[in-house]
């Protein structure tokens, strides 16, 4: 790839979680009023939060949801069953506050953004939606490379300037979201060139084909497949050909955060696929990353075993716009609360286990 300048933050190391801080937290829970590791998982993310802030006082009360929307070329293959038009209706709902997401991000009282990296519909009379105009979508990549090389630096880009915002405004949780018809299709394929894997086994109904619709998608994705995979000698490349404006916004949202220390809270199945290819291609960022819930998506289940990750929930979700993440924030606060404020067994004189 050319234009190194424009790629070369990308090799920037993570920052390290605190190993003496997340030993201590360890210590810390053992002598909280509970059987050692009643509080399961919440016990886990506790600790984690502890190493990743640097603090034996973790919390999330500030969290920012960072929406990235686009549209995709690829739609015109009639692979989901919304038209393209909803991409650039959904921009409007989320500024007029009616989306999932935004009622999700006011019972957290998180901040939100709306981010448009390029619709085929303008939103420019959109004033509290920031804008890239990286083109008017993607290209269809059944035919070419989804984006040309100074588009993919540009959206990566666009990601980690949320995440610099995120950071400067001292915010403790990203949640980076996505809007895109058609983005289950490239985040599929995105996925099968990452992970070797046939597109039957990892597309899905994205947004509600029927079985009709779902065989049709397998169909574009094995033909797009056959076009880029010889030609695909990295993960920046995969992303670059059958990726999405979003899709790289979310891979550079979260590289740059693992780089800044900021912890970040992933979503469903097309965040996940960033995630991957953010892991690719920054090995030691996947410390930063918690995987919030498991999509209904198929393929999700597939690409959270490759990376090893277990989410915390299963509630049949699969919306994206950072929906099942935002879900999971409370499991989180709970956690750092339980962690700050409980009793140990000394401060409360209750009795430690028999020896
Ligand atoms: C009204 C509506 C709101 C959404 N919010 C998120 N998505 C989700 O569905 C889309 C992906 O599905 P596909 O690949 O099948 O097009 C993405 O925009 C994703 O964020 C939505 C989809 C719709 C229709
Ligand atoms: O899991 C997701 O992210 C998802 C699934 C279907 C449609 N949109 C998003």
């Amino acid at each position: 790839m050319a234009s190194h300048t424009s790629f070369d933050w990308l090799k920037i190391s993570p920052a390290m979680p605190n190993e003496q801080i997340r030993h201590a937290a360890l210590q810390h829970q053992a002598q909280l009023t509970k059987p050692p590791g009643a509080l399961g998982r919440l016990e886990e993310i506790a600790v984690q939060l502890a190493a990743l802030q640097h603090t034996l006082h973790p919390s999330v009360d500030h969290v920012q949801i960072s929406i990235f929307a686009a549209d995709h070329g690829v739609a015109t293959e009639n692979i989901s069953a919304f038209p393209q038009a909803v991409t650039t209706e959904m921009i409007r709902n989320f500024t007029a506050g009616g989306a999932a997401i935004n009622v999700l991000a006011r019972t957290l009282s998180a901040q939100l953004e709306v981010i448009n990296l390029g619709t085929v519909h303008s939103t420019d009379t959109l004033t509290n939606v920031r804008h890239y105009h990286l083109g008017a979508g993607t290209a269809n990549f059944m035919h070419t490379a989804a984006m040309n090389e100074n588009q993919l630096a540009a959206a990566l880009n666009a990601g980690s300037t949320s995440v610099e915002q995120a950071r400067a405004n001292n915010q403790q949780l990203l949640i980076a979201g996505e809007m895109g018809i058609g983005n289950t299709t490239s985040a599929t394929a995105l996925a099968c060139l990452l992970l070797n894997l046939p597109p039957a086994q990892v597309a899905g109904a994205g947004s509600g084909l029927d079985s009709k619709g779902i065989a049709h998608k397998i169909n574009v994705i094995e033909r797009a497949l056959t076009l880029h995979r010889s030609h695909t000698h990295s993960s920046l490349e995969a992303l670059r050909r059958v990726g999405g404006f979003e899709i790289a916004a979310l891979t550079g949202a979260y590289i740059r955060g693992a780089q800044l220390g900021l912890p970040l809270l992933i979503d469903g199945f097309i965040s996940t696929v960033a995630a991957l290819t953010a892991e690719q291609i920054c090995m030691d960022s996947r410390n930063w990353f918690i995987y919030a819930h498991q999509s209904a998506e198929p393929g999700h289940a597939h690409v959270l075993k490759a990376l090893d990750a277990i989410p915390l929930l299963d509630l049949s979700m699969r919306l994206g716009e950072g929906s099942g993440a935002a879900v999971a924030v409370n499991l989180l606060r709970m956690a750092c609360r339980l962690h700050n404020e409980m009793a140990t067994f000394s401060t409360a004189h209750v009795s430690t286990r028999k020896q």
